[in-house]
């Protein structure tokens, strides 16, 4: 569908854009975005869209048809699983629904590793992508809620009618634009009232933080700060969010999905108002320049999970080259547990155990640049303790400080060559692969792989140099008889010897 038929259409039914300022267009590698058609200063309204043209659970008539109660049984108010049936049925409703024109603009074929050949998955293997694409739990959900509530209600869903429209394949294709594409939108007080079957899913309109109805524009963006949590950044949210994010608050909200995002280039976001929603400049935008919204600045493995596509941009000096600045790598807890009891016939369960009772995470994350977690060194120092040791932990049920020595050091350095030998190949290998001057051809899936895989390895190995630079400072100094000053630079810890805690 051409972008002008949606702005037409996006018009006819309440919205507004500014199109004097703001056009759309294709741009390569990233499909269609908006530009900006004259120099746009910031603080500018480029569009507004009525929240009852955003497409949510409470915005749908299904929810109410459907039955409260019954909405409930089906458990279709946990997740996406009723969002996705939400969108089905709309779709299915043809010239009759009010999202018609919306949800056919919509893509139905995704980069996004759901849709790999197992062979390209592969190709991702020692990632942190593979175990978060939640295809089985996808699917499960689609067996045992998805179909028997449409089974349930032949009146609302016909058979024949909706095989095609409510078939699995179309289940994956509307999780994947809600992944994609979709925004948390928080009620305003006073519209749970209106709210349909699905409201009382436990928003709190109090949270709600709505800019005064005379605000103006300006005054708006001079908060761009302060209200960074409550603005509307697409798929901000990580994992842990899918499952616990208000399920009723999630929302396909037209054309502010068409735009892109691209790692700090961010120069217009949506704002929260009491009766709509406000694309707005955050910056002043240059005639031609693409207009960006934030996607959170993820990692590219997040990037590549949820929408298909990676970041290079320009790194800080020390890194040299192109790659994502927000690249994490996640080590399992497991890799630490099995570097500790290499040499040791002795079993950690029980300090593991403890552990997970006590601590929030056992996977521990090193971010680009930033010294080793302190959760990890904590960890690794739980391991090593002696018995005694760790009777008295236990018995104060306090986590060891995240100090590091030689022992500990020895340990990460297993616990991150471990990590590092997941990787299908070496960083110089994939570095090779992705140099153009080697003229390697690369599908799509694969060259996305092997950036998440490089961006991941960079950071290990920047990790295991700098463990191991520690260590020989830690060797010199002890044989000297001098300080750690020189220890606690080189790790990256602070002046109380701690290292510092990474950021995701
Ligand atoms: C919210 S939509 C943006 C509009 C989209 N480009 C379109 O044509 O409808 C998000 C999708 O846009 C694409 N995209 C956004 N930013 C991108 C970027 N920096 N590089 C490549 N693709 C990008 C990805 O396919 C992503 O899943």
């Amino acid at each position: 569908m051409s972008s002008d038929d949606l702005i037409q259409w996006f018009k006819s039914i309440g919205g507004s854009v500014d199109t004097s300022s703001m056009g759309f267009e294709e741009f390569p590698g990233c499909g269609r975005g908006a530009i900006a058609l004259k120099d746009i200063p910031q603080g500018h309204i480029l569009f507004t869209i009525p929240r009852d043209l955003t497409l949510s659970m409470r915005t749908s008539s299904l929810p109410s048809r459907f039955g409260r109660e019954a909405w409930k049984k089906f458990r279709l108010d946990e997740g996406w699983t009723g969002l996705i049936l939400c969108m089905m049925w709309e779709e299915a409703q043809g010239n009759t629904s009010k999202w018609s024109t919306y949800l056919s603009s919509l893509p139905s074929a995704f980069d996004t590793p759901m849709f790999w050949s197992d062979e390209d998955l592969k190709e991702l293997s020692g990632t942190s992508v593979v175990d978060k694409i939640g295809k089985e739990e996808a699917e499960a959900d689609y067996r045992e809620k998805v179909a028997p509530a449409i089974k349930s209600r032949p009146d609302l869903f016909p058979e024949g009618a909706y095989q095609h429209h409510c078939s699995l394949e179309r289940y994956h294709i509307m999780g994947s634009r809600i992944l994609s594409r979709s925004f948390c939108v928080e009620p305003w007080s006073g519209e749970e009232e209106h709210d349909g079957a699905a409201a009382d899913g436990g928003a709190d309109a109090d949270a709600m933080d709505v800019d005064s109805a005379d605000q103006n524009v300006t005054d708006l963006v001079d908060d761009v700060e302060a209200q960074a949590d409550d603005t509307l950044d697409v798929g901000s949210d990580d994992e842990a969010d899918e499952d616990s994010e208000d399920s009723t608050n999630v929302a396909m909200v037209p054309m502010a999905d068409m735009l892109n995002a691209r790692y700090g280039s961010e120069n217009a976001k949506l704002y929260y108002e009491p009766i709509d929603l406000r694309m707005i400049t955050t910056k002043f935008i240059k005639t031609g320049e693409q207009i960006w919204n934030t996607y959170g600045d993820p990692p590219n493995s997040e990037l590549l999970r949820r929408y298909g596509h990676v970041d290079l941009v320009p790194m800080p000096e020390s890194f040299g080259g192109l790659g994502n600045p927000a690249d994490i790598v996640e080590i399992p807890g497991d890799l630490a547990v099995a570097a500790a009891t290499d040499d040791k016939s002795a079993s950690l369960a029980e300090r593991v155990n403890w552990w997970l009772e006590n601590a929030d995470d056992d996977t521990f994350v090193i971010a680009s640049g930033s010294g080793l977690p302190e959760d990890l060194l904590s960890f690794v120092r739980l391991l090593l303790m002696t018995s005694d040791e760790w009777e008295k932990a236990n018995r104060k049920g306090k986590l060891p400080k995240a100090k590091v020595d030689l022992n500990v050091l020895d340990i990460i350095e297993k616990t991150l060559t471990k990590r590092m030998q997941k990787y299908p190949s070496t960083l110089e290998e994939d570095e090779k692969l992705l140099d153009p001057a080697n003229g390697h051809s690369l599908s799509l899936h694969k060259k996305h792989a092997i950036i998440v895989r490089v961006g991941e390895q960079r950071i290990l190995r920047g990790a295991i140099e700098q463990t191991r630079a520690t260590k020989e400072a830690m060797k010199l100094a002890s044989s000297s008889g001098k300080g750690n000053k020189r220890t606690r630079e080189a790790t990256g810890s602070d002046s109380h010897g701690r290292a510092k805690k990474s950021k995701r």
